[in-house]
């Protein structure tokens, strides 16, 4: 809703209340509706100023709403009709001013905001465009490139930046509703045709920076449709008259509204919220468990991973003991760490926290601390001795977490003094720029330590989410059945470039070969290698521990070739370190080769196909993830791939992507795969998803309450 109150001085004060971020609901814009009227039509008063409660100005559209019939007043008249008033209506700006939140404001004649206010019009996130007047009045205020940055970006910008571009009359440091009821009074009685936008002309394309926008947008968007659709009510802004304009937008608008993309980005969205509320099998939860307050934090290991963990503590102020017992790999981290935390720390616009990283090689130093995060090489015997080394070291109640990417973190658990306050803490590469976090609980694992991983995530500004251990917890363990199902195609026909292309059409920035390439292919070698799949002794067949295998990748990297790092991999490249994939003829020759050794016919194999095999059988596992109980629904699973695995956010995730192309068809899909191939368990499809295909495949949203009935029923 939205109340009326008239101050002194003949300013009516009309404040939206809808929180917690006073987003355009249906009442909301009633409430707009009637006390814009009133405000009119009340003699005494001379101006009007609009503001949000609880220091929030408006999140924008209901987002909630979207999914149901749109009741109520629509916005684009209900903010004509706030241009229109002949008394100054002035936006006092606090906290947040985003999207029909913003178009609100861009509807009144003047604005002012606080300066620690944040702008945008970030629609484009989530499927859609600027359609309450944005795309049309934006460009008449700020110009065609700065409006076509905001608005295919999404970027919310500061209150400085506004003012910088316009946007803004007037940042303050004090109070916002003051300050602007202020303004209103000066400026009563002035003129007011030239502050509404949409009289204003929209400045010409000059230089066609539309059509090489247009270009750049459809190559970076990899088939997302909204950026484009963006561009498109931009052109309609520069070439045509507001009226025919705001056709257009509106257009544009409900075709994205319709879109299955749309509701994939705001599914998005939200998953990334649900999973803030994280709960464990025990009943624990974000709401019954209190997390510990981490002033001061160890990182163990200072290779990649660990230089990244240290940069993303210090970022929140928390002071980091950095240890590394190898002097040259320390000597190489004072150096480099440092340099990465003011980069970073200037590309988020942060002043450098100071003097909170202390370098050493002796673990004694870490006796102070809170909470340590071992982060040495991904081996078991060594990470067992670092934690039998911790729990004799640390002070009673320091939480001991470990960057393993897959591990037993029960195991490690097992040799300190209180398994309760261990948890994987796993980050992905590079681990301060990444937004993923898996905070992975043991048995033992205490809901405190859990709460206060899930914590310290939220603080370092990571989509934190709350994972069973299991062998390579969430993400890799999904990530398995893909790389193999890529693997048997090549064996049956494919090439890397085929496999690759057919991934990136789907929307991943990078197909599975050359992301390999990218992480080096030593690291999957290892891990098979630990396994007992591969290595000296392993009989070279394509049956190992009883199902199928595929000792492709073996072979390559027995061939020197481990990707990126050596110059050559699934692809060639520049040399060691090189970035450009290309296609490498001694690969199809290998290919070939291995084809007739193993009496292996190559047949064409259609993308679709290529797609059914490596998405479906990754969705598979997700399904027996959830069955199993190591991720609480399908947004935890859903929000790690598309925040650590690439997974085109325009798709939702994999599970929201089963629910689009409809379970039922992934079933029949999986099970004519494993027809096709027996040898392979993970075509073979998960009870779980039977169970949801057998009660008619309820949509995603409603799989976390089906899977808890059917574990009180035990029906799974
Ligand atoms: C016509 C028009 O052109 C079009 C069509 C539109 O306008 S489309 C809409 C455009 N607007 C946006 O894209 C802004 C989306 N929101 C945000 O970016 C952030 O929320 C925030 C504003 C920067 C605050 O961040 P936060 O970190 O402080 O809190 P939070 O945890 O994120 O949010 C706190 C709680 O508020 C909920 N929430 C936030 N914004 C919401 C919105 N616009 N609608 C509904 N709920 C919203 C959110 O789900 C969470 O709920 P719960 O989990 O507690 O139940």
């Amino acid at each position: 809703m939205a109340t009326y109150s008239r101050l002194p001085g003949s300013v009516a004060l009309i404040t939206l209340q809808n929180p917690p971020v006073n987003a355009l609901s249906a009442a909301v814009r009633q409430g707009i509706v009637d006390t814009v009227q009133r405000a009119l039509k009340d003699p005494k008063v001379t101006s009007v100023v609009i503001c949000g409660q609880n220091g929030k100005f408006c999140g924008g559209a209901d987002i909630r709403e979207f999914a149901g019939p749109m009741l109520g007043p629509p916005l684009v008249p209900m903010i004509h009709a706030i241009e229109a008033v002949d008394k100054p209506v002035a936006a006092a700006i606090e906290g947040v001013a985003l999207g029909g939140g913003l178009e609100l404001a861009l509807g009144c004649h003047y604005r002012i905001a606080h300066s620690k206010a944040l702008l945008g019009l970030p629609e484009v996130t989530l499927g859609l465009l600027p359609g309450a007047g944005g795309s049309q009045r934006l460009p008449r205020l700020i110009g065609l490139t700065a409006a076509l940055d905001l608005i295919t970006t999404g970027r919310h910008i500061s209150a400085a930046e506004a003012l910088k571009l316009g946007i803004l009359d007037q940042v303050t440091d004090n109070n916002v509703v003051d300050q602007a009821v202020e303004f209103v009074r000066r400026v009563a009685g002035q003129p007011l045709d030239s502050r509404r936008l949409s009289t204003l002309p929209c400045p010409p394309d000059v230089d066609s920076l539309l059509d090489k926008a247009m270009v750049k947008v459809r190559q970076r968007s990899r088939g997302a449709l909204a950026p484009v659709a963006c561009v498109q009510a931009l052109m309609a802004a520069a070439s045509l008259p507001y009226t025919q304009g705001m056709e257009k937008e509106r257009e544009l608008l409900t075709t994205l509204f319709n879109s299955g993309q749309a509701r994939a980005l705001q599914y998005a969205f939200f998953s990334q919220r649900v999973v803030g509320k994280w709960s464990l099998p025990s009943g624990a939860s974000w709401d019954n468990s209190a997390a510990r307050p981490i002033s001061k934090a160890a990182v163990i290991g200072l290779g990649t991973m660990g230089r990244g963990i240290v940069v993303a503590l210090a970022l929140t102020g928390i002071s980091v003991v950095a240890v590394e017992t190898q002097e040259k790999q320390l000597a190489e981290a004072s150096q480099a760490v440092p340099a990465m935390l003011q980069r970073e720390a200037g590309r988020r616009g942060l002043a450098t926290p100071p003097g909170v990283i202390s370098f050493s090689s002796n673990l004694q130093d870490v006796s102070e601390v809170e909470l340590v995060i071992e982060a040495v090489f991904e081996d078991m015997s060594l990470k067992l001795q670092v934690f039998r080394h911790l729990t004799s070291v640390c002070r009673p109640g320091t939480l001991l977490c470990s960057n393993t990417s897959g591990l037993d973190i029960d195991q490690l658990a097992a040799v300190t003094q209180s398994p309760g306050l261990v948890v994987g803490m796993h980050f992905f590469a590079p681990a301060h720029v990444m937004k993923l976090l898996e905070v992975v609980y043991g048995p033992r694992s205490s809901p405190e330590a859990v709460a206060t991983a899930m914590q310290l995530g939220k603080r370092m500004g990571k989509v934190s989410v709350a994972v069973g251990n299991c062998p390579g917890f969430v993400g890799n363990r999904m990530l398995k059945p893909y790389l193999e199902q890529a693997n048997f195609l090549l064996e049956e026909g494919a090439t890397p470039q085929q496999v690759d292309e057919a991934l990136e059409e789907f929307g991943f920035p990078m197909g599975v070969f050359r992301m390999s390439d990218l992480s080096g292919l030593d690291v999957g070698w290892r891990i098979r290698k630990e396994a007992g799949l591969t290595g000296p002794g392993v009989e070279s067949t394509r049956t190992r521990q009883g199902r199928r295998y595929s000792p492709l990748p073996d072979q390559v990297c027995e061939a020197g070739r481990l990707g990126q790092k050596t110059g050559r991999g699934w692809y060639q490249y520049d040399g060691p370190g090189g970035r450009v994939a290309r296609s490498d003829p001694w690969v199809h020759i290998f290919l070939e080769a291995y084809r007739a050794e193993h009496d292996l016919v190559a047949r064409s194999i259609a993308p679709e196909e290529i797609l059914e095999r490596c998405l479906y059988a990754l969705i598979n596992e997700g399904f027996n993830i959830l069955q199993d109980a190591m991720a609480a629904g399908p947004e935890d699973i859903d929000a790690i791939y598309v925040f650590g695995y690439g997974w085109p956010r325009h798709h939702g995730g994999p599970m929201f992507h089963a629910g689009q192309v409809g379970l039922g068809r992934i079933l029949e899909r999986l099970q004519h795969h494993h027809h096709n191939h027996p040898d392979v368990p993970h075509l073979k499809p998960s009870t779980l998803l039977r169970r949801l295909v057998a009660v008619g495949s309820p949509p995603v949203q409603k799989w976390r309450e089906f899977i808890n009935k059917e574990r009180v029923h035990s029906q799974l």
